[in-house]
């Protein structure tokens, strides 16, 4: 399906124009379709089949009418910090399908992780095995753990997005991961439950996973001749989206990948999907403020700014801009710009649109991950509300921020 579509020249979200967003709620806003998540998650969870845990990666998009939309399919959730163990309870989201990742868990967050019963710690160091030994038995509990294992392959990706190299801070180097296993397996508090990595994001090519699931087999099969059984394999997440022109690998090609790299091990399979279950399924809406002439280009001014989508700044990302009106008129290409007070503060640049006006809606795409969560409040801008689209109607699912929320008197020195 496609959430967005242009209807009688009108841009939609599933059955509503999304003029009509933007009329009740104001801009920018991001907008996002419950159809569409809901389909993504079951063409995934479906395809990889019964022995899969397909766990949401909270860090692509935290708010909590997604994750209630996931918790009500099933989903599991790969979770990086307390915070997000908080959102994923209160969405209703079961803690036994929660697996922990992240190189700095903190004593309170492993204590939290223990007391709600958590699926799994994929644990990145010697050192955090050792706290979360130490913690487990403060609270008589045992902790259930994987080791992330860093394979050591290219997933060939944007350097900031590559986690699975030896160079990145990510994981136990895979060269000593077996002797990791073997002090856990003699730690008192520590469960062995399984073995996980994650290589990197919007990957388009499978064939670094599937090198990466070989060296965990290898790994797996060093660890069960010494009698350290797992009954999990975690392949992390990363699976890339269309942005504009790539070819991503559908549903069914991840799972084949997987049959092919794993075949029938009976062990359980974990993936941690975040871009590739939301990133298609979430828009931000922004208005034309102004049209300016620079000497050798166009402007277009528009009301959100890179606080509110930091991708393209960040990583050169391109996002398709589309006007709300759909028009065959004569291209120009523009600078999309925001207010922020900085040079990279741009949406698009050199983007050949319609020939657009002041006080146009734009639409700019594939914004449902890593879209609002990476959103700040620099050059002290509210963050933008969040509207869930569901048929033919929304709900506002968070408000646009107030100036009130942003400055509080606890800022002030006593007079
Ligand atoms: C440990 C871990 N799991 C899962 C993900 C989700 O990645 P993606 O959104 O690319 O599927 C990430 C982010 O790259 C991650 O760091
Ligand atoms: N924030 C990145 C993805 C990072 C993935 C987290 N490990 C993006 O927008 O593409």
């Amino acid at each position: 399906m496609n959430a967005f579509s242009y209807r009688q020249g009108v841009l939609h979200a599933e059955g509503i124009p999304l003029s009509a967003i933007a009329e009740a709620v104001g801009t920018p806003v991001y907008v996002y379709s419950r159809a569409a998540i809901v389909e993504r998650y079951r063409a995934f969870a479906d395809a990889l089949g019964p022995n899969a845990l397909v766990c949401f990666a909270v860090k692509a998009n935290s708010n909590l009418a997604v994750l209630q939309v996931l918790a009500v399919q099933g989903a599991g959730f790969d979770i990086v910090s307390g915070g997000e163990l908080a959102r994923v309870l209160r969405a209703g989201g079961d803690p036994g399908k929660v697996v922990f990742s992240g190189v700095g868990k903190s004593d309170a967050e492993i204590r939290a992780a223990l007391e709600a019963g958590i699926f799994c710690f994929n644990v990145e160091s010697e050192a955090e095995l050792l706290r979360i030994d130490a913690i487990a038995g403060q609270l008589g509990k045992i902790a259930p753990i994987a080791l992330r294992v860093n394979p050591d392959v290219d997933p060939k990706t944007h350097p900031y997005i590559s986690t699975g190299l030896s160079e990145n801070k990510f994981g136990i180097p895979i060269a000593v991961a077996a002797d990791v296993y073997r002090r856990a397996a003699r730690l008192p508090h520590i469960g062995i439950r399984g073995i996980a990595c994650h290589i990197g994001s919007q990957l388009l090519d499978l064939s670094p996973i599937r090198d990466a699931a070989q060296r965990l087999l290898l790994l797996n099969q060093t660890l069960a001749g010494e009698g350290i059984e797992v009954q999990h394999l975690d392949l992390g997440g990363g699976v890339g989206i269309r942005y504009r022109d790539e070819v991503p690998p559908s549903p069914e090609d991840y799972a084949g990948m997987v049959h092919a790299a794993l075949g029938d091990m009976p062990h359980a399979r974990v993936f941690e999907l975040g871009r590739a279950l939301v990133g298609n399924a979430g828009l931000l809406l922004t208005r034309i403020e102004y049209l300016k002439q620079g000497e050798d280009r166009h402007f277009c001014v528009v009301d959100a700014a890179m606080n509110d989508l930091m991708r393209p700044t960040l990583y050169d990302a391109y996002h398709d801009i589309l006007p709300l009106r759909q028009s065959d008129g004569e291209q120009r290409q523009y600078d999309v710009v925001g207010p922020i007070c900085e040079s990279g503060d741009f949406l698009a640049k050199g983007r050949r649109l319609p020939e657009l006006a002041e006080g146009e809606l734009l639409a700019v795409m594939s914004a449902g991950a890593y879209g609002f969560v990476m959103s700040s409040n620099y050059n002290t801008r509210p963050r933008v509300p969040e509207v869930m689209v569901d048929g033919e109607q929304f709900h506002v699912v968070r408000r646009r921020e107030t100036l009130e929320d942003l400055f509080g008197p606890e800022e002030m020195l006593p007079r």
